[in-house]
Formats: C-alpha cells, sequence, structure tokens
C-alpha cells in the first residue's frame, strides 16, 4: 500500500497526542498541520522536523484529520472535500449546525469523496447506527462530568461551579438544545443523534458532577433490534480535561485501519 499523506488540521491536545502516536503507523505520514495564524509559532516549535505548519490544507494531501473546533469544518474540512481530498471529522457537534451536514455531502459529493465522522469519545456508534436500520423507540444520552469542565459554558453564569456539592442537572431537553446551548461539549450528543433518532428525538441530559473525576458517557437505545445500555467512564487528556482520551484513540484507529489491509 502506497504510503498516505495526512494533514492534521488542529495542533491542541488532540493533535499533539495523534502526532506523538501516529509516526508508529506504517503507511501514514504526517506531513501538514493547520492552525490559525496566531497559534503557528508555538506549533513550529512543538512540531517535529519535516512537519509543516501551515494556514490551509495543501494539495498534495490524501487525509485531513479535524481536531481543531467547530469553525473550522467551513474553513477547513468543506474546502478540502470540494478538491477531492477525504477527511476525517472529530467537531461533529459543528456537523448538527443547520445546514452543515448538507454541505459536507454537497462538497464530498463534488469533490467525489467521503467524509468520516469518527466515534471520539464514546463507543457502540457503530452498534446505535446499525440498530437504527430496524428502526428505533428511545435514545438517551447523559454527560457528565466534573463541575470545572463546565467553566466557559452557559452553566458557568447558571450556577456557581466551583461550590456545587450534589450532581447537578445543566440540561435536560434534545439533542438539538444541547448542540445549540453547549455546541463545544455537544460533540457526543451530536454523534449520537446523528448514528441514531436525529437531533429532536435524541433526549440529552448534561450534568456537572462534583463527585467524578472522568468524563462519563451514559448511553440507553431501545428499538426493535433491543435493547443497549453502555457507559464510558473516560479518563480525560492531561492537557485538556474537556477532552477525553478515547477521543485520540479513535482517531488512531481510524487512520490505522485506513493504512492496514484488515480494518477492524
Ligand atoms: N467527537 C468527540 O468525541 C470529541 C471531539 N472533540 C473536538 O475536538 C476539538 C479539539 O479538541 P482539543 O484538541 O482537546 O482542543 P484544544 O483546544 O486543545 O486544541 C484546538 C486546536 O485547534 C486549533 N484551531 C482552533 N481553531 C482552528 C481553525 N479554525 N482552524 C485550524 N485550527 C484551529 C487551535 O490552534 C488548537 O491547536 C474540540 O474543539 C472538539 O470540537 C473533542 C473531544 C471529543
Ligand atoms: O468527553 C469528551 O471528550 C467530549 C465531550 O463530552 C463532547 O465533546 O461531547
Amino acid at each position: 500500500m502506497p504510503q498516505q499523506q495526512l494533514t492534521l488540521v488542529g495542533f491542541g491536545a488532540i493533535g499533539r497526542s495523534v502526532l506523538q502516536r501516529a509516526a508508529r503507523i506504517d503507511g501514514l505520514r504526517i506531513t501538514h498541520i493547520v492552525v490559525p495564524q496566531e497559534h503557528q509559532a508555538a506549533a513550529r516549535a512543538a512540531a517535529p522536523e519535516g512537519v509543516e505548519i501551515c494556514a490551509e490544507v495543501p494539495a498534495q494531501t490524501q487525509l485531513v484529520l479535524e481536531c481543531a473546533g467547530h469553525a473550522a469544518l467551513e474553513q477547513h474540512v468543506v474546502p478540502a472535500l470540494a478538491r477531492g481530498i477525504e477527511c476525517a471529522v472529530l467537531s461533529i457537534g459543528a456537523v448538527a449546525e443547520p445546514g452543515m451536514l448538507e454541505r459536507l455531502e454537497d462538497a464530498a459529493r463534488r469533490g467525489d469523496t467521503q467524509v468520516h465522522l469518527l466515534s471520539g469519545a464514546i463507543g457502540g456508534v457503530d452498534a446505535l447506527a446499525a440498530a437504527r436500520i430496524a428502526g428505533l423507540d428511545e435514545v438517551r444520552y447523559t454527560g457528565r462530568k466534573p463541575p470545572a469542565s463546565w467553566k466557559g459554558t452557559p452553566a458557568e453564569t447558571a450556577f456557581d461551579l466551583a461550590s456545587l456539592r450534589e450532581p447537578t442537572v445543566i440540561l435536560d431537553g434534545s439533542a438539538r438544545e444541547a448542540a445549540r446551548l453547549y455546541p463545544k461539549n455537544a460533540n457526543v450528543a451530536a454523534t449520537i443523534a446523528l448514528a441514531g433518532l436525529g437531533l429532536d428525538a435524541t433526549r440529552v441530559r448534561l450534568v456537572a458532577d462534583p463527585g467524578v473525576t472522568e468524563n462519563i458517557h451514559e448511553i440507553h437505545v431501545r428499538g426493535a433490534f433491543g435493547e443497549m445500555d453502555i457507559t464510558m467512564r473516560g479518563k480525560p487528556l492531561e492537557d485538556n480535561p474537556k477532552t477525553s482520551a478515547l477521543t485520540v484513540l479513535s482517531a488512531l484507529r481510524f487512520l490505522g485501519n485506513r493504512a492496514c489491509t484488515v480494518t477492524l
């Protein structure tokens, strides 16, 4: 299999960890990293020799991994797809924004390529998407994180996060409401909605829980296939406690599958 050139879009907690670990994947080479102008000097200092820091996805790239945030989909993923570059996306919350899924589909069609929505911090997306084929009756998701991980969200103005002593529900609604009010924390909710019952019918509870140190994702699914209950207790990434470490591993799994003949 010829070696594939990969561009990372984003070089934060996920990007740095992917770069370090992807070096062990035969058949794949990270050649470029795209970050905004103001972060380029820091990225240049942290990246190994031979990896170029740039503002746009270069033409010779064969594969893009987005690990940057919601704005990067419109800015980098849509144009890359339209130029025929295959893309894998982690900022799934952005796909819940009105019109974004259609723009991704349209760009991929024009570029005759594919966009892959990665499972990120959770498991069971394969089972959920398969179960949907026979029909689903109920999909519920609860996202539970330590209070500090909800800093910078509307929960910070509604609650005194530092003094919470009990698990506190900060949102109880639909995946669409979660995506609108907590866009940066709604990647998992959006993934479950896209794989299952959609943004309006997927019930979401977000909880600030002073009793936990991990990012806990609970998924309950009921349908013609039977029932499924999954609890993920994801250890957070050291560099960004809002992000579960499994997110990096899900990207590595995808990249590993791209570079080998038997995929799993
Ligand atoms: N699907 C999932 O389960 C999860 C998805 N995510 C997504 O991954 C993203 C990245 O996570 P972390 O690495 O922890 O964040 P981080 O804040 O540590 O790093 C973000 C990086 O992206 C770069 N960046 C920001 N805007 C950009 C743009 N428009 N174009 C190119 N680069 C840009 C920043 O310079 C920084 O290097 C999150 O914002 C979230 O959307 C995160 C956790 C779980
Ligand atoms: O646990 C994580 O890595 C992130 C998360 O909940 C989300 O973005 O929905």
